[in-house]
């Protein structure tokens, strides 16, 4: 692995700009709409305690969580280390989430996915892929979490009951449903020309329709995340989102869900993850290898 990051001040706004990315990715995410059984502009989806205001909120409360995150892990490689300081900042991350939002669960999957993601990208620098970015997160996230509260999650009761590797199995193999799904998704229907807001909800599509979201699980058991990966991938096939039938099974897909009061917030979540991937790559690319705003490595 090529470590080409550095500490001191560049390193410094290096990390800023990606914990700025970090929050973006949330905004965006958050602001997707019309989205099924999740908050959105125009509805709260499942979630009657959160709204988007609360989700800008605490995505805005986010970025020195992230910040804090890159500035740990540049100039490192993935070790236990590293992942024991990531997990302390984790934590304190979700503690001024929950401050932030009076106790309601926004983004605690969020700060798992994406503060991977952000110090995997502190890791390497601008020069590299997502692929590489996602990747490396899986290496940090394959250390143990050596300070393990004894509370027992959501996550945790689903894990066992249906036998799925939730939130952290994705993480540890390296985000396929960011790498391998999503991000393919997204760039092909920007190829088509296809708007925005359609690319990016049919990338949230493509990753309900394959991802066994512990949320989904949690609130509705099996037979909900099944119909929920049926009704995504329905809309996929008759043609998108934004096709006339796409958006017909896209409602159906949506009542269907809060018919279960369920949500796929992991899927969201790992669309935030893709959108900040995208973004970085973006603004590499875009910028003949100087990351907007920054510095040139
Ligand atoms: C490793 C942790 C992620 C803890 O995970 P655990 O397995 O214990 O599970 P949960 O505490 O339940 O949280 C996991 C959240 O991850 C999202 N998610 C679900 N499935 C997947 C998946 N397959 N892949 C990726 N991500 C997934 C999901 O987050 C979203 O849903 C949240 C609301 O969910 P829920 O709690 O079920 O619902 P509530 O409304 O709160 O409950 P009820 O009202 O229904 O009772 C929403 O916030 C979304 O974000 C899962 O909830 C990690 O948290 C951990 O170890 N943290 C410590 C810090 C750390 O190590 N950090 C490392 C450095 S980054
Ligand atoms: N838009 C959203 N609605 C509900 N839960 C979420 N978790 C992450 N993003 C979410």
């Amino acid at each position: 692995m090529v470590i080409v990051q550095e500490k001191g001040k560049k390193g410094t706004l290096f990390c800023d700009r990606l914990a700025h990315f970090a929050v973006l990715a949330l905004i965006d995410e958050a602001m997707l709409t019309p989205k099924p059984g999740l908050v959105d502009k125009e509805s709260k989806g499942a979630h009657t305690d959160m709204s988007i205001d609360l989700m800008l909120k605490s995505a805005y409360a986010l970025q020195s969580t992230f910040a804090e995150m890159a500035e740990a892990s540049i100039g490192q490689f993935p070790s236990q280390d590293l992942r024991v300081k990531l997990a302390e900042i984790g934590r304190r991350g979700e503690q001024i989430m929950f401050q932030t939002t009076n106790g309601v669960n926004t983004h605690k999957g969020a700060i798992w996915a994406l503060g991977l993601l952000t110090a995997s990208a502190a890791i390497h620098g601008p020069h590299v892929s997502p692929q590489k970015i996602a990747q490396t997160a899986g290496e940090i996230a394959k250390y143990k979490d050596r300070c393990t509260s004894e509370l027992i999650t959501n996550g945790l009761k689903v894990k066992k009951k249906y036998g799925v590797s939730g939130a952290t199995g994705e993480a540890q193999l390296g985000f396929p449903h960011i790498v391998h799904i999503a991000l393919p998704v997204l760039w092909r229907a920007r190829k088509k020309g296809l708007s925005e807001t359609t690319a990016r909800l049919d990338a949230l599509l493509s990753i309900i329709a394959h991802l066994d979201d512990t949320c989904i699980l949690h609130r509705g058991g099996t037979e909900a995340l099944s119909s929920a990966k049926a009704g995504a991938k329905t809309v996929l096939d008759v043609g998108g989102s934004s096709s006339l039938e796409g958006g017909r099974a896209l409602i159906e897909l949506d009542r269907m869900l809060l018919s279960h009061n369920a949500s796929p917030g992991g899927c969201a979540d790992l669309l935030a993850g893709t959108l900040f991937l995208d973004r970085l790559h973006g603004s590499f690319l875009n910028n003949g290898g100087v990351l907007v705003g920054n510095i040139n490595f």
